[in-house]
């Protein structure tokens, strides 16, 4: 049985794990999840990408939205708001909020993320094996001018930073100012989850979705040991742009790309990656100008649709990695 293991943000991840399992559905699937993103809120211990995953897998999410459930209602939300406790632009259903009640109340009585993550999955039933990257607290920030705040405290000048959390940045202020840099506080401290060695040394070839390969496939690598143990694998490690002509399919990358320097083309992505990690990279069809680029910083490039429209394109999209993971192998 072929081992897989991908390593996976949010939706983006989520939707090509859809495509993945129905391109190859006798694999064994190991998904290390982004937990950077997590966010502590009204006392409860939230995980977006977790639960992405979770729920598009399991057959729960809020299709039109990719993140949440569906048939959400919002009575606590309001609640809350009646009482005037925020935050009023994070938008927690009711639904939802049950998965991060029993979350924080698993963790509270002493169990690890992993192990709260499996207890949840076995309702979900998603198909894979969800792991988080670690069950130390990763908290991706992101550093903006504090005038685009709109609140700049007395004595800050106009070169003032601030350092405002990953979801403030990406939900509130919908990622429209320039981010100076984006750190995953924690990670250097964090040690890969009980069972991230181990899959990825067991793996027959390793896969990088169309995830931010800043905010999500980043912020796992910046987990001591993980990239370590991807490079010292020797089996194919292949990914797919999350950037198509010049732009990021969906999200706002380009702005955490450029805090990093990175420039918002499927060849840079590639190259930021490096040949050390890489072997295989997939492009979209539009971008097949920049397959000489790639192959020259020693990754083996091929041109394919990457549009996530539907299932059976998603799948295709699997099919064309795991085939280009082949050829790699040769
Ligand atoms: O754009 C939004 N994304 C929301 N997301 C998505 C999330 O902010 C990001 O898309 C991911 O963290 C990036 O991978 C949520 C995800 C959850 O699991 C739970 C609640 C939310 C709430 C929002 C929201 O209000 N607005």
């Amino acid at each position: 049985m072929q081992r897989i293991v991908v390593l996976a943000g949010g939706i983006g991840g989520a939707r090509f794990l859809r495509g993945l399992k129905s391109a190859a559905p006798d694999a064994e699937i190991t998904v290390i999840g982004n937990t950077g993103d997590d966010i502590h809120l009204f006392g409860l211990k939230i995980c977006p990408d977790l639960d992405t995953l979770m729920y598009t897998l399991g057959g729960g999410i809020h299709e039109g939205q990719g993140w949440g459930r569906a048939d959400e209602t919002f009575v606590v939300k309001e609640e809350l708001a009646a009482y005037g406790v925020g935050p009023g632009w994070f938008g927690l259903g009711d639904r939802d909020f049950a998965t991060h009640i029993v979350r924080t109340q698993m963790i509270a009585a002493g169990y690890p993320l992993s192990a709260v993550t499996e207890a949840l999955c076995t309702r979900w039933q998603p198909g894979v094996r969800l792991l988080p990257m670690t069950d130390d607290r990763v908290e991706t920030h992101v550093l903006i001018d504090t005038a685009d705040l709109g609140e700049s405290a007395p004595g800050e000048g106009a070169e003032s930073r601030r350092a405002v959390h990953f979801q403030e940045y990406w939900v509130r202020l919908r990622a429209s100012v320039d981010a100076h840099a984006v750190v995953p506080v924690g990670a250097d401290a964090a040690k890969p989850a009980p069972g991230v060695l181990e899959a990825i040394a067991d793996a027959d070839v390793v896969l990088f979705p169309p995830s931010n390969p800043v905010v999500s496939i980043g912020t796992i690598l910046a987990v001591p040991g993980i990239r370590e143990a991807i490079a010292d694998a020797g089996v194919p490690v292949v990914g797919l742009s999350p950037v198509v002509g010049g732009a990021p399919v969906r999200g706002m990358a380009d702005k955490v790309l450029s805090a990093v320097g990175v420039e918002t083309t499927a060849a840079a992505v590639a190259r930021h990656y490096g040949s050390g990690l890489l072997d295989g990279w997939l492009v979209d069809t539009v971008d097949e100008d920049s397959v000489p680029s790639v192959q020259e910083a020693g990754i083996r490039c091929r041109a394919v649709p990457l549009m996530m429209n539907g299932t059976e394109a998603t799948a295709e999209m699997a099919r064309q990695s795991l085939l280009l993971a082949e050829e790699v192998r040769a």
